[in-house]
This record gives C-alpha cells, sequence and structure tokens, in this order.
C-alpha cells in the first residue's frame, strides 16, 4: 500500500506502465518518495529497477500513469538542474583529469570553479584532482561520475547500483557518502541488488518482475516477516506474495 502523494514528495509516482522491445517491463507502479531521505531500489537483476530510474530522469518513453518528480513532469526542462543521474557504467573521460572532467559537466550548468572544488570535496577525491580519468580505480571512477553529478548542485540524486563491483571498505565509504549528501538536505534513490545495502536506507521500494512488491523501512520489513536478515526477509515477502 502506497501513502497518498503530498508536497513533501520528491518523487510521485502512478499505475506507471513501461514496455522495451514489445515486453511488459514496469507494471502497475505507484510509489512515493520522501524528500530529504535515502530510498533503495531493490530487486533481483533484470526486475525493472533501471528502467523505473529511466522514468524518473525523463529518458524512458512510458505506456502510461504519471510520474511527477520534484512537483513537475518527469523529464521536464526545468528538472534538468534540479535532478542528477549517474548510471550503472560510470560515465567520465578518460583522458580527462578528474578536475576537468568535473569542471566540464560544471560549465553546462554555470558552474563555479568553487563548485567543483565542492563537488571534489564532497565524494573524497580532492587528493586526485589531477589524475586522469584512465588512472583511477573503479572506485574511484563511481566517485569522479557522482561528482559531475554534483557539480550542478541537484536536489534529488539517482544513482544507478554505484556500489556495484567496490569492496567492502569503498562500499562503507560511498554509503557514508551518501548519509552526508542527504544531511544536506538531498534526496537520495539508490539501485542495490544486494540486500544488505538495504540497512543503509530510511525506506525501501522492493521489485521483482516488474512489479513494486512493497515500500517499507527495513523495521517494517523485518517485523512484518520476522525475519532478522533483510536478505531473508526479501526471499519471505516473494514467498508470502506467491502464496496470496
Ligand atoms: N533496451 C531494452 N529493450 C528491451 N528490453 C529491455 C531493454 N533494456 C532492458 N530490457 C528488459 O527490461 C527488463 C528490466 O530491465 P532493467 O534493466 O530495468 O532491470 P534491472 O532491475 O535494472 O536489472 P539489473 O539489476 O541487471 O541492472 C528486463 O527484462 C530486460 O530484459
Amino acid at each position: 500500500m502506497t501513502a497518498p502523494a503530498t508536497t513533501t514528495d520528491a518523487i510521485a509516482i502512478e499505475h506507471l506502465e513501461v514496455r522495451r522491445g514489445g515486453q511488459q517491463v514496469l507494471r502497475d507502479i505507484s510509489l512515493t518518495v520522501p524528500r530529504g531521505s535515502i530510498t533503495g531500489l531493490l530487486g533481483p537483476s533484470g526486475s525493472g529497477k533501471t528502467t523505473l530510474m529511466r522514468s524518473i530522469v525523463g529518458t524512458q518513453i512510458i505506456e502510461s500513469g504519471s510520474v511527477r518528480v520534484l512537483g513537475e513532469e518527469a523529464g521536464s526542462r526545468g528538472l534538468r538542474r534540479r535532478v542528477g543521474y549517474v548510471t550503472q557504467a560510470p560515465s567520465i573521460y578518460d583522458d580527462l583529469t578528474v578536475a576537468d572532467n568535473i569542471s566540464y559537466f560544471g560549465a553546462l550548468y554555470g558552474a563555479s570553479s568553487a563548485d567543483v572544488e565542492t563537488a571534489l570535496a564532497a565524494v573524497g577525491l580532492g587528493s586526485h584532482a589531477r589524475h586522469r580519468g584512465s588512472e583511477l580505480s573503479g572506485g574511484q571512477r563511481t566517485r569522479a561520475s557522482l561528482a559531475c553529478a554534483l557539480v550542478a548542485d541537484p536536489e534529488l540524486l539517482v544513482l544507478d547500483e554505484p556500489t556495484v563491483g567496490l569492496d567492502p571498505v569503498l562500499r562503507a565509504d560511498l554509503w557514508e557518502q551518501f548519509d552526508a549528501l542527504v544531511k544536506q538536505g538531498r534526496t537520495l534513490l539508490v539501485s542495490s541488488h544486494v540486500m544488505d545495502e538495504a540497512e543503509h536506507c530510511d525506506q525501501l521500494l522492493l521489485m521483482r518482475e516488474g512489479r513494486l512488491l512493497a515500500q517499507l523501512t527495513p523495521a517494517e520489513l523485518r517485523s512484518d516477516t520476522g525475519e532478522s536478515s533483510l536478505e531473508n526477509a526479501f526471499l519471505t515477502l516473494i514467498r508470502m506474495g506467491e502464496e496470496l
């Protein structure tokens, strides 16, 4: 059951349906994402997480339903600067330094050199500012990509599996950075297929086969299923759904 949309919602989706390649990929999705929080979008590979994120940032053609972002229709011109999107494959230029990559994206939004410094510091890459993209590790590339999105000072950040392929220490570092961004008043929507990452989130959106199984907090997921591990809780929720 989804709470009714309010002005405190960063994202409000009603009855969203999406087809890709002739196949129904999202089915009757309704959800809300409150402002100033971290929402985890979790589900197995192929469950529709990227398609849902594309619908939110306005790069996906939708079949029916409504997607409102920061009070406007998804993809509206006015949202360009207000919404940052980091895709699954970190997209930075290998032949530019980290600072030049951020400056390049910043220039699209009229960002100053101070904004570039702030974005570098926010992702902890100050000491790598002069390193070229080609010289970065996987985790550093992800953080450089995140800085390119942050330089526009977006209110909402949509991050598609930012921790995939990172070791546990780097993952923990990145989640700390996400927490700091939320404390500054931003809203984060972060997808993952690793259930233990759900622990870091204020609320969870659990997806399976193009449907939203549940919108709840980690504590509610545990109490609803009687499971202490979030991995087991998700599996129990799926079985409960199948038995209905
Ligand atoms: N370009 C495309 N054309 C047709 N179907 C697609 C396309 N991209 C994805 N799909 C299908 O849409 C469904 C949802 O894919 P999506 O990438 O949204 O899932 P996901 O949960 O993000 O998966 P992953 O965790 O593996 O990234 C899958 O069945 C996939 O095969």
